[in-house]
């Protein structure tokens, strides 16, 4: 199978502070991968590079093939929090936008998304809880049809019910050759539809399983998880 994103002896720093170091990672298509660690572990920045956002990085970072910076970003989406629109926009500005940015952004299915998370398309930006800023993303984001998608901590700060929703629209809208990177604190939440997980610890990947072969041994994901961290004092 082939490998869409291949990160190689990537190191990181900023304001002369090591953020991450020498990560290798290498994810193959088709697959919804966690992307784990507690706070200030590096998650953010993990993606803000492999998006092409955070430049000044040491290593290697491909997607699709792609080291090349501008090619890179034509094969993935970020979902980037919205900060660059104005707050009086409305959802089907949003869909207007995105398409004159995206080649690959479809319109009639981002209809179809927003219908589908219950928003409202002329809702104004300034309008919007938390939640509904998340579905957004996530309706915009799935509108695209690219090779990685990466969401960075979809699920912060919302109710149960949006979560079961993003959730669903995850499994309902994932082409089957795109790859899905999801970044969170927690894995209960989003287990069930899990391929891989990748935790972030001591600046690197500390950990790289199949969710099938945690199973295997007896462990669920969430325990495999958090044993990596049991023996540190916050
Ligand atoms: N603008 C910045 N300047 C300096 N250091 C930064 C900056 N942004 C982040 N960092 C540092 O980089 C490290 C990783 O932060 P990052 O936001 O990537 O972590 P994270 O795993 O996404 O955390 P969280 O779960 O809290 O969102 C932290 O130690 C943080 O202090």
């Amino acid at each position: 199978m082939a490998n869409l994103l291949e990160i190689k002896n990537l190191s990181y720093k900023k304001n002369q502070k090591k953020i991450l170091q020498d990560v290798n990672l290498t994810l193959q298509s088709g697959k919804i991968v966690a992307l784990l660690g507690k706070n200030g572990a590096g998650k953010t920045t993990l993606m803000r590079i492999i998006a092409g956002i955070a430049k000044n990085y040491t290593g290697t970072v491909t997607v699709s093939d792609f080291s090349d910076l501008t090619e890179r970003k034509a094969h993935l989406s970020f979902s980037d929090r919205l900060s660059g629109f104005r707050e009086s926009s409305k959802i089907k500005q949003l869909g207007e936008f995105y398409q004159e940015l995206y080649a690959d952004f479809d319109n009639k299915q981002f209809e179809q998304l927003v219908k589908f998370m219950k928003l409202d398309p002329d809702l104004r930006l300034a309008q919007m809880s938390k939640g509904m800023r998340e579905k957004l993303i996530i309706a915009l984001s799935f509108s695209r049809k690219t090779d990685l998608y990466l969401l960075d901590e979809p699920f912060s700060g919302i109710d149960a019910m949006a979560r079961k929703k993003i959730i669903k629209s995850i499994i309902l809208w994932k082409d089957e050759k795109s790859t899905i990177l999801i970044s969170d604190h927690f894995v209960n939440e989003i287990a069930s539809i899990l391929d891989e997980v990748v935790v972030i610890k001591d600046k690197t990947i500390y950990a790289h399983k199949s969710t099938e072969k945690i199973r295997e041994s007896n462990e669920s994901i969430e325990d495999f998880y958090e044993n990596i961290y049991e023996d540190e004092e916050d």
